[in-house]
């Protein structure tokens, strides 16, 4: 297992270039199982996640083609294998989001169940409702979703009593090939719908309302190839934007977009940094100050996201103050807290509240990744703590980080990846 060290090493200072985002490319890539005709998505990035995804549409006999710059054509037409098994979802919850497209495209789709995971049981109860509610048979037997149809799904209006990314994106899929209009109520409004939303549209869907939380889908009779740029990740940048606010420096990102990210570039102000955007790009510059520790509640968007909530609880474990930090989506996301005490914070939990009372420094110490953001929180914190962390355990932030060492090598970060 691959380890990275990092020795604390002062402000950064530079500029990065964001990644295409991993939560937008993930249902695009299954959208293609949707399509009678090559889809060609660019901006793709290089990451775990992503190469989980292709095995499993290969597994079902789709055969990428690679083309340059990280764009690659897949075609739903060759689809043999309605299959998505076990040893595969378990690597990845996102497989889920092949479920919908089988169905709506094949009629049939034997789906494992994805379990939970560090973060919290996250069920997908809601995804197998709406596809019922559609005119879905779904059996779940054998740790498998096994779902029928006759004929095409129906379109419903479906209510969520919960808002979720991937059950809207679930259902979104499913809606473009059924019969007649299916409206979705109580919809995610995360920007990496509306991407999901545009690539389908520019394969003939028929959508509207996406970024609202009422999307319409007039059902077609098929859908075509397209070509699709995947949006910047607004996740990664504003890690890079927080590790600016950690160790008192500057960073640039570009490629990225400033509209998606208003909640978090406001929390990164009232800490202290000033925050500028240009058309593609946003800088976060400290001027040497220790950040403010600033209160944070994660919520669906626009408010702040929980994707970003641990990067804030290690901002706040070195600001001036304290800062609580409240998750309301994922019962289990604080595996980061006990890790950042062990490098010397001081973050009491109190049920789904962080209590971070800032100190002076960090020190570095072996830590271990959990989850994919409280990975990449150690990673940020161990930029500026006094001498050497060792994070085990990478494989989760290489899920959803490309090339972070070289990435932070540039902003002038010493570190190393160790093979393991
Ligand atoms: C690949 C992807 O896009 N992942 C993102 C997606 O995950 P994901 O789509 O899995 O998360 P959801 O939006 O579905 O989860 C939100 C809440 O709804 C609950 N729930 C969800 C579905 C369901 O059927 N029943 C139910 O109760 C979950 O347990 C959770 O408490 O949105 C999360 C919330 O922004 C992000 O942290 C993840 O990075
Ligand atoms: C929780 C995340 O991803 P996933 O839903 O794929 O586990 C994430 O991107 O922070």
């Amino acid at each position: 297992m691959d380890k990275l060290i990092i020795t604390g090493n002062g402000a950064l200072d530079g500029e990065v270039w964001a990644s295409g985002a991993k939560n937008s490319a993930l249902p695009i890539l299954c959208a293609t199982l949707l399509s009678e005709g090559p889809v060609t998505i660019g901006n793709l990035p290089h990451l775990q996640d992503i190469t989980t995804t292709l095995e499993l549409l290969g597994r079902m006999g789709v055969e990428p083609v690679m083309g340059e710059k990280m764009t690659i054509q897949l075609d739903g037409a060759q689809v043999r294998d309605c299959h998505a098994p076990y040893e595969l979802v378990k690597k990845m919850r996102a497989s889920i989001l092949v479920l919908g497209p089988l169905l709506a495209h094949f009629g049939h789709a034997d789906v494992s169940l994805p379990g939970g995971c560090a973060i919290g049981s996250r069920p997908v109860d809601l995804h197998i409702r709406g596809l019922e509610a559609m005119g879905a048979e779904i059996r779940v037997e054998g740790g498998y979703i096994r779902a029928r149809v006759d004929g095409r799904l129906k379109g419903a209006t479906i209510f969520f009593d919960t808002v979720t990314v991937t059950g809207t994106e679930n259902l979104l899929m499913a809606a473009t090939l059924a019969e007649g209009t299916t409206v979705l109520e109580n919809a995610a409004r995360e920007p990496e719908v509306v991407d999901l939303a545009e690539c389908l549209i520019g394969m003939g869907a028929k959508i509207t309302g996406h970024g609202s939380d009422t999307i319409t889908i007039e059902g077609v009779e098929r859908l075509h190839g397209c070509y699709h740029d995947v949006m910047p990740d607004r996740i990664e940048t504003g890690t890079f934007l927080v590790a600016a606010a950690v160790t008192r420096g500057r960073v640039k990102v570009r490629r990225t977009r400033a509209d998606v990210l208003e909640a978090v570039l406001a929390k990164l102000e009232e800490a202290g940094a000033k925050v500028t955007t240009g058309d593609d790009w946003i800088e976060a510059d400290m001027e040497g100050r220790r950040p403010r520790a600033v209160n944070i509640r994660t919520a669906p968007y626009p408010a702040f996201p929980t994707d970003m909530q641990a990067q804030f609880v290690a901002m706040n474990a070195v600001a001036e103050g304290t800062g609580r930090v409240v998750e309301t989506i994922f019962e289990n996301r604080f595996m980061h807290v006990q890790e950042l005490n062990r490098m010397g914070a001081s973050i009491a939990l109190e049920g789904n509240t962080a209590v971070v009372t800032g100190v002076e420094r960090l020190s570095g110490a072996p830590v271990m990744a959990t989850d994919l953001r409280a990975s990449a929180s150690l990673v940020v914190a161990a930029t500026m703590a006094d001498g050497e962390t060792l994070v085990d355990r990478i494989y989760h932030i290489d899920r959803g980080y490309e090339c972070i060492e070289e990435k932070l090598q540039l902003l002038g970060a010493k570190i190393r990846r160790v093979p393991g």
